[in-house]
């Protein structure tokens, strides 16, 4: 598998753990930036990381921020793109589970590494159901 991985200043700390963590997995990574703390605007890099997922550069796409939300709206802008933002492992296997969402987003000022790392796991770890949430992902990509 390829996840391509991006985020703003406020996600950056935060992505470069989830690298690590990646390639502990074994998993190829296209890191998308950005590359230091240094501040950016997240629309950019969310966009950078669905246009990747959506062109099927990569299977699945990680985005981080301060909170996730911002950089998440901006993936949930790009045609075919289900990126869901989640603070718990609940709701990672949900978005697999329900919504196959092919990129997660995190908050690298509100979720702490350990747990980011368990999410992760969680949305890589679990399968899509499909049959009536098949329907409704279908739905989806037709907006
Ligand atoms: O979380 C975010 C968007 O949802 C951004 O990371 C945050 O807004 C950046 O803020 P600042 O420019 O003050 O560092």
């Amino acid at each position: 598998m390829k996840i391509a991985i991006a985020s703003d200043h406020g996600g950056y700390s935060l992505k470069e753990a989830i690298k690590k963590y990646l390639q502990f997995r074994n998993i190829e990574i296209i890191d998308l930036g950005t590359d230091s703390e240094k501040s950016v605007d997240y629309p950019v890099f969310g966009r950078a990381c669905a246009e990747a997922v959506a062109k099927g550069e990569a299977e699945r796409g990680i985005v981080c921020c301060g909170t996730g939300i911002g950089i998440s709206i901006a993936a949930n802008k790009v045609k075919g793109i289900r990126c869901a933002l989640c603070t718990d492992v609940h709701m990672a296997e949900m978005a697999k589970k329900h919504n196959n969402a092919n990129i997660l987003a995190l908050g690298g000022r509100t979720t702490e590494e350990k747990k980011a790392l368990d999410i992760i796991a969680a949305w890589l770890d679990t399968e899509f159901e499909g049959g009536r949430h098949q329907r409704r992902v279908n739905m989806l990509d037709e907006m």
